[in-house]
């Protein structure tokens, strides 16, 4: 079956919106721009604006073992609604894909309920434990998109340092949390101002930059691919920029919590504004914009991490860390950067899209003929306001509730089928 999207703009190279059309012919992008064959079924684009399909190389999808968080139908139809067609599904999950048999398990899932496409990570190590390492060859041989233990840290120097060299030989990305849990010190938010005004314990902001430092030098000796997780200090930034000016194969991402919000704007001791790593203070906020914009952080992830509201219910020290990211990302980046100016459409996008699909190598996140029909529709000019309650996810878990955006998805349309509709 041919579809074809009439009335619809799209970005140019050089950054504009030009009218076009799609031509879909069985999943693929068949044509662009071109007339309506006759046989075709047609979706009107209502003049909005088309971008690649998003691609989110960190999410939580909770399903094995913790489906009452999220299942891999209800996240990905979370990201669906949020205009996300590709994602990485972090390995935190019970069992973890540690093991071929594991990591055929959770594609199995992912086969039976994703509306969307999900790429597992594999561990780096044996249930995430941080000792014994896994075979990460064998387990790229099987499909996983690359290797991380996120969640925690890889404590130990030794076993980063020989799952990067193992990773150098296959060219495999390894994909870091970065946390040092001596220097954690029991604490649940940012250690600054704001957590002494609330009586909270804190994390300094070493914590994460330290195992960076430590991992880029790890990186450079094993001539391994190595990505950062969710930056968010300032000296992260720096030693990122550092190690790229050196030559070595660096990347990282940032979170769009870390782009719009900073300790001082937590308003009470309430968990929907818990997650890890902590929102940090304003100059690292503003070293984290400035770092996209000079290079030195290579795309968005959201970090979408349901927790129940049982779970976040009371306060931040029993609280899981973590908030949901998919339904928001888009809205809230475009109205808070994009509206006034901070940042291009095109920058946004593409870090969105095509940056986060060439650090891991994804045939995904462009428009060009021949590609995967991914596709998002976006009313640049609606406005709503964020209500958790509608959310697809399970998760009810964001500091965001109430916030007008404007930019919202109002299709999403992946491997030629709509998977996300809005309702009229
Ligand atoms: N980011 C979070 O606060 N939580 C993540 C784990 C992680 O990304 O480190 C989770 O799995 O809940
Ligand atoms: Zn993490
Ligand atoms: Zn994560």
């Amino acid at each position: 079956m041919v579809t074809f999207i009439e009335n619809i703009k799209m970005l140019n190279e050089q950054g504009e919106l030009v009218e076009t059309t799609i031509t879909i012919d069985k999943g693929k992008i068949a044509a662009i721009g071109e007339e309506k064959p006759s046989d075709a079924e047609v979706i009107d684009g209502k003049g909005n604006f088309v971008a690649p399909g998003f691609v989110d190389v960190h999410v939580h999808l909770r399903e094995p073992g913790f489906e009452h968080k999220e299942t891999i139908a209800t996240g990905t139809r979370s990201a669906a609604r949020g205009g996300f067609t590709t994602i990485c599904a972090m390995p935190n999950t019970k069992p973890v894909p540690d093991s071929v048999e594991n990591l055929e398990y959770v594609k199995g899932l992912i086969k039976k309920s994703a509306v969307v496409r999900v790429l597992p990570y594999g561990s780096l190590t044996v249930a995430e434990a941080g000792e014994k390492r896994t075979n990460i060859a064998e387990l790229k041989a099987h499909g996983a998109v690359a290797f991380s233990d996120d969640g925690v840290g890889v404590q130990l120097a030794s076993t980063m340092y020989e799952q990067m060299q193992d990773a150098a030989k296959i060219d495999a990305v390894v994909v870091a949390h970065c946390e040092d849990n001596s220097l954690i010190y029991g604490g649940v938010m940012h250690e600054g101002k704001r957590n002494k005004e609330l009586g909270l314990p804190g994390i300094p902001s070493v914590c994460e930059s330290v195992q960076i430092a430590r991992d880029v030098l790890l990186a450079e000796a094993a001539g391994a691919k190595y990505h950062v997780c969710h930056v968010s200090t300032k000296e992260s930034v720096r030693t990122v920029r550092d190690a790229k000016k050196a030559g070595i194969r660096v990347t990282a991402e940032v979170c769009p919590h870390h782009l719009l919000l900073e300790d001082m704007d937590i308003p009470s001791d309430d968990a929907n504004w818990k997650m890890n790593p902590p929102l940090r203070s304003s100059e690292d906020k503003k070293a984290l914009i400035e770092g996209l914009l000079d290079g030195t952080i290579d795309c968005i992830a959201t970090d979408h991490a349901p927790h129940t509201q049982e779970e976040k219910c009371c306060g931040m020290v029993g609280a899981p860390f973590g908030i949901v990211g998919f339904e928001t990302a888009f809205p809230l980046l475009y109205t808070k950067f994009v509206e006034p100016g901070i940042f291009t459409l095109k920058q946004l996008v593409d870090w969105m899209t095509k940056k986060p699909a060439e650090i891991f190598n994804l045939p995904y996140g462009q428009i060009e003929v021949g590609a995967s029909a991914d596709l998002t529709i976006i009313d640049l000019n609606k406005e709503k306001t964020i209500d958790a309650n509608e959310f697809h996810s399970k998760g009810r878990n964001t500091p965001f509730n109430g916030w007008k955006a404007k930019g919202w998805p109002v299709m999403t349309i992946f491997e030629g089928n709509v998977v996300y509709k809005e309702e009229e």
